[in-house]
């Protein structure tokens, strides 16, 4: 995508809310996950090791390069690999980031401010073999532990995507605690101000986002969040294998639907072995979220 138009950060590339956006206008709302899941190897006729991982992983890339707005690998699957399945993530991102595709590095880091340098480094600094486009965090240790990655993202252009109300129903015992001053209102208050250092982006696109479930039905406006005012993209899961539909999308988020980007792993996976097949389930998933 876009390379240093106007509001350039200082890595000389647009921020990431802003790349994302133009993303979605050109190419619609969806991101694909890259999840290798033991058993999606084995029904593509893959091995279970680090050139299977490879295969599958570059396929699901060639499929949807120019159908998605962004790619999604689930880190956990190419760590289950070891070094040889970080290898390949590494080969990943950057044939990503070669076919012009925005990448979300799905790790959910989280830690006290020290360890979450490092992790910021990993993810998001310029040169590093793991940098994204942007990270998942999970703001388990109070947002404000985050700082180091959301200085870091807005100093190289890139972005963050913080878990707010996650797709799976044991989130609840913890994201809705708190009525009126639920956990999750606490995370979106926190991400609508983080955001306001992007005040100078058209439209408000922050680059500082939230994940919240497509699965989560009602829990939006019964615990009073305020997605549009948060004025970042909302990453939501839950497509397809979660049993959620493009459709429960628009009733969940209503007034904040242009800042969703829904993501879908297996239900578009299942489309292989071949890079036709996961491209045509991405591409009906895509004409849905549309429609
Ligand atoms: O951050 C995520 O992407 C995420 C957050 C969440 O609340 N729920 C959730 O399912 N995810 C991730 O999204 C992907 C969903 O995969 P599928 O259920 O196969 O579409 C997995 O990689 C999950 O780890």
């Amino acid at each position: 995508m876009s390379e240093a138009p106007a509001g350039a950060t200082a890595a000389g590339r647009a921020p990431f809310g802003e790349r994302l956006a133009a993303a979605t206008a050109a190419r619609g709302p969806l991101c694909v996950g890259v999840d290798p899941h033991p058993s999606l190897l084995a029904a593509w006729g893959l091995a279970d090791d680090a050139d299977g991982l490879r295969r599958f992983s570059l396929t699901v890339l060639e499929a949807v390069a120019d159908v998605a707005a962004a790619l999604k690998p689930q880190v956990a699957l190419y760590e289950r690999h070891g070094s040889a399945g970080l290898a390949v993530l590494e080969e990943l991102l950057a044939a990503a980031r070669d076919a012009g595709m925005l990448t979300i590095a799905d790790a959910k880091r989280g830690d006290i401010g020290s360890t979450m340098a490092a992790y910021a480094d990993a993810w998001l600094r310029d040169g590093s073999p793991l940098a994204a486009d942007s990270v998942t965090l999970s703001p388990y240790l109070g947002f404000e532990s985050l700082r180091p990655a959301l200085d870091l993202a807005a100093e190289t252009g890139r972005g963050v995507f913080v878990l707010a109300l996650t797709s799976n129903p044991e989130g609840a015992s913890v994201q809705h605690v708190g009525g009126d001053a639920s956990v999750a209102r606490r995370i979106v208050d926190a991400a609508a101000a983080e955001n306001r250092r992007y005040a100078g982006s058209p439209e408000g696109h922050g680059s500082v986002g939230l994940v919240v479930g497509a699965t989560v039905g009602g829990a939006v406006d019964a615990l009073g969040l305020d997605l549009a005012a948060m004025a970042g993209p909302i990453l939501a899961p839950g497509l397809g294998a979660q049993g959620a539909t493009p459709a429960d999308l628009r009733t969940t988020f209503g007034a904040a639907y242009g800042q969703v980007l829904g993501t879908s792993s297996r239900d578009i996976l299942t489309g292989g072995p071949t890079a036709a097949g996961v491209r045509e389930r991405a591409e009906r998933t895509l004409a849905e979220l549309a429609g």
